[in-house]
């Protein structure tokens, strides 16, 4: 007699040892809410997201991820329709504070878009775009730069005997790296990415996730996810969204093995999203 088997959900496995160390703050949020016109899309955030982690924002198709992320570096105020109350804190400053300039806020804070966007340039003046923006000339410096920038974005190999090349010509995982490079081409504290690998092939998002992994040493890492076992595999703590709130926040370990929150539970076991 044949015996019926149930179809069995692969499980999620984190990697990461365990945060054993105590990590500072370095976005602090309280009672953030936001409305597109009078439609609220974020409710309540209240998070804190640590200093040189990987932090990973899941939830279902327009449960305002990608707001809440970009609420992080003021660029959701390009929609004039926005409305904002609540607090959010960077390095203990109030980004909404006049004194403290959007320009030094998106020096502080890089960000990593969905589809790679580079400029219809070379590699090299992709990278130094930013440099020469906040003024520097020196050709030998720009030299520095684009090197350190893109070694730290694992490309530099790839890519050093053709840094005169049009940046179209890279492959999409090696645009996306690219971009990341001309990220950390302006010394950010912090990278923000908003589905860095939605648009990549598998070997290129593996890439992607293990330079994830890499520039967490040095940057405080947010990124927006749909994939549940990219969060699983290269974040230590895990923020799941749903309609505008968060449900649960916690280390990702936790969070995926034993959520507190029926819905978590749900979400990341396939029943819905
Ligand atoms: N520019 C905008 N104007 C008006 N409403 C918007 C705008 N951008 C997003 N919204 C609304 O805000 C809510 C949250 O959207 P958001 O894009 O932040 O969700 P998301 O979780 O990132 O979704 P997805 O996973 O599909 O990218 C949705 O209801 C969306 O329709």
């Amino acid at each position: 007699m044949a015996t019926a088997t149930k179809t069995q959900q692969a499980p999620i496995l984190n990697t990461n040892e365990p945060d054993k160390e105590e990590t500072k703050t370095i976005y602090s949020i309280e009672d953030f809410n936001l409305w597109y016109g009078n439609d609220q899309a974020l409710y309540e955030v209240q998070m804190d997201i640590p200093e040189n982690r990987v932090t990973a924002i899941i939830g279902p198709s327009g449960c305002g991820k990608s707001t809440f992320i970009k609420s992080l570096n003021r660029m959701v105020e390009l929609v004039p329709s926005v409305k904002m109350s609540g607090k959010i804190q960077y390095k203990e400053k109030d980004i909404f504070d006049p004194k403290y300039k959007v320009e030094d806020l998106r020096t502080d804070v890089g960000m990593v878009f969905q589809n790679p966007n580079p400029f219809p340039k070379s590699i090299y003046e992709n990278v130094v775009y930013g440099p020469k923006t906040h003024g520097i000339k020196k050709k030998s410096i720009l030299n520095e730069i684009v090197e350190k920038s893109l070694r730290g974005a694992a490309l530099w190999d790839e890519v050093k005997d053709r840094l005169n090349e049009n940046a179209f010509g890279l492959s999409g995982g090696q645009q996306q790296r690219l971009c990341i490079a001309r990220c950390l081409a302006i010394e950010p504290d912090v990278i923000l990415m908003d589905e860095p690998t939605s648009a990549l092939d598998p070997i290129s998002t593996s890439k992607i996730e293990e330079l994830v992994q890499t520039l967490k040493k040095d940057y405080s890492i947010a990124i927006v996810t749909h994939n549940m076992q990219q969060a699983a595999r290269i974040s230590d703590k895990t923020a799941f969204f749903l309609n505008g709130e968060v449900i649960e926040y916690n280390n990702t370990d936790n969070l995926f093995s034993n959520p507190d929150d029926r819905r978590t539970e749900d979400y990341i076991t396939g029943r819905f999203g």
